[in-house]
């Protein structure tokens, strides 16, 4: 399938499907060949609005938070004007990247941001945004991270004090319901998104509302017997206050031999604001290794875990790619085939898992993603107009509901594919 869906044209792959609902408005399609993608200029749809008022937000927290020089001030200018009025520029040639970037983007270049798909000039976007900063630059704001500033400070945070010292109460509970409690707080984890927070005010986790819309946790728990001396991979999503309940996770399951190695893939570099990459791992395990309490001994744990090889971190390519997972390269799919399960946090790991289009929610997961290598599941709060799996009583409540269920982050989901 892979195959046939890389020969279409960027055209084909954009068409729309016949029922034409820009958002989650309309209804969706019936069969899998209308589903259109998401794209972003579709007025008053979410994609246009992460475009149109995000992008411009966070190029403007960006330049706030540290003191560029003209350089770099010109180059942010550049990328604002074109975000808002432009068109798709490629990258220079000199620019790393650029040969891979001219493939992914050749038949969008030329034309405005708001017809690309919508996956594709986010990806695109953060790109730019480190080149306009220097990162991947030969002078000394290369590899400085433009979100740092913002991950360092919710890290630093009194509500990561407070869940840490929560983890003390847990200690004592019988594990099944340890287990279930720390599933829980990672899928929470997830609406801790700086991005999501760039124009939606503080929409943390520890607020209420953690609906889950479709919950296969006993599914995933069957999986993963305890003693089963498996390896699983953890697609993490974004660092701080998500990547702590994901290592917590990470060290119940490997404490109680759920899993005997585990593969933690993060980000090769800055993406989507708040994405973790390598140094962000170690900024959480420092966090955690440095609290007192049951916070410390995870801590502990976990860095031992790093020093034998029964937690491993790796940062593949792939994954600031403007592309679904089911282009994935061989070797990534090696690795995931290797896994007795591949645990995939949040909302962009999903979109890219099932496919960024306006699937007919009611798609069975299993169908989505019967591509992928081996048992899966998606931990994610629903972020963007993408879902698939519903039962259709679930979809009727949310849709009578009347609330923005799809896109405000007040529900999410656990699905899981087995073999
Ligand atoms: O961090 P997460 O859960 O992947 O969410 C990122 C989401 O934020 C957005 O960039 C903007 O809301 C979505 O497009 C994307 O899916």
């Amino acid at each position: 399938m892979s195959g046939k869906r890389k020969a279409h044209s960027v055209a084909e792959k954009t068409a729309r499907s016949s029922d034409g609902g820009p958002d989650s408005g309309g209804p969706r399609p019936a069969s899998e060949r209308d589903a259109r993608v998401v794209l972003s200029n579709e007025p008053g749809s979410f994609a246009r609005s992460v475009l149109a008022e995000r992008h411009p937000a966070l190029i403007q927290q960006v330049r706030d938070a540290f003191p560029y020089g003209p350089r770099q001030h010109e180059a942010l200018d550049a990328l604002l004007e074109q975000n808002d009025n432009g068109v798709i520029e490629p990258l220079a040639p000199s620019e790393p990247g650029h040969e891979q970037w001219s493939v992914w983007g050749r038949e969008l270049f030329g034309r405005s941001w708001f017809d690309a798909p919508f996956l594709w000039a986010e990806s695109y976007f953060y790109r730019r945004l480190l080149g306009a900063v220097g990162y991947f630059g030969t002078g000394p704001w290369r590899g400085v991270d433009p979100f740092a500033p913002f991950k360092r400070a919710e890290l630093r945070g009194t509500a990561v004090d407070e869940e840490l010292r929560a983890l003390d109460a847990l200690a004592d509970v019988p594990a099944d319901e340890r287990a279930t409690a720390l599933l829980h707080a990672a899928v929470r984890g997830n609406r801790a998104d700086l991005g999501f927070r760039v124009t939606e005010g503080d929409a943390a986790p520890g607020a209420p509302s953690e609906d889950l819309v479709a919950d296969d946790s006993a599914r995933l728990q069957r999986l993963l017997p305890a003693g089963a001396g498996v390896t699983v991979a953890v697609v993490a999503d974004n660092a701080g206050r998500e990547l702590i309940p994901d290592l917590i996770l990470i060290d119940h399951l490997l404490l109680h031999r759920h899993a005997e190695r585990i593969v933690l893939h993060v980000k090769p570099h800055p993406y989507y604001v708040s994405d973790a990459m390598t140094a962000d791992v170690v900024d959480c395990l420092r966090r955690l290794a440095d609290a007192p309490g049951e916070a410390g001994r995870i801590g502990s744990r976990l860095w031992d875990a790093m020093a034998t090889g029964r937690l491993e971190v790796l940062a593949h390519p792939f994954f600031c790619a403007p592309l679904p997972y089911e282009e994935m390269p061989g070797g990534l799919r090696a690795e995931f085939a290797a896994a007795t399960l591949t645990i995939l946090k949040g909302d962009l790991n999903y979109r890219r898992l099932v496919g960024d289009r306006m699937w007919a929610e009611t798609t069975p997961f299993a169908d989505r993603t019967a591509y992928f290598p081996g048992a899966v599941a998606a931990l994610r709060t629903l972020k963007s107009d993408v879902v698939v799996g519903l039962e259709q009583k679930t979809l009727d409540a949310l849709e009578r509901s009347g609330a923005a269920w799809r896109t405000s982050g007040t529900h999410a989901l656990i699905q899981v594919r087995g073999r």
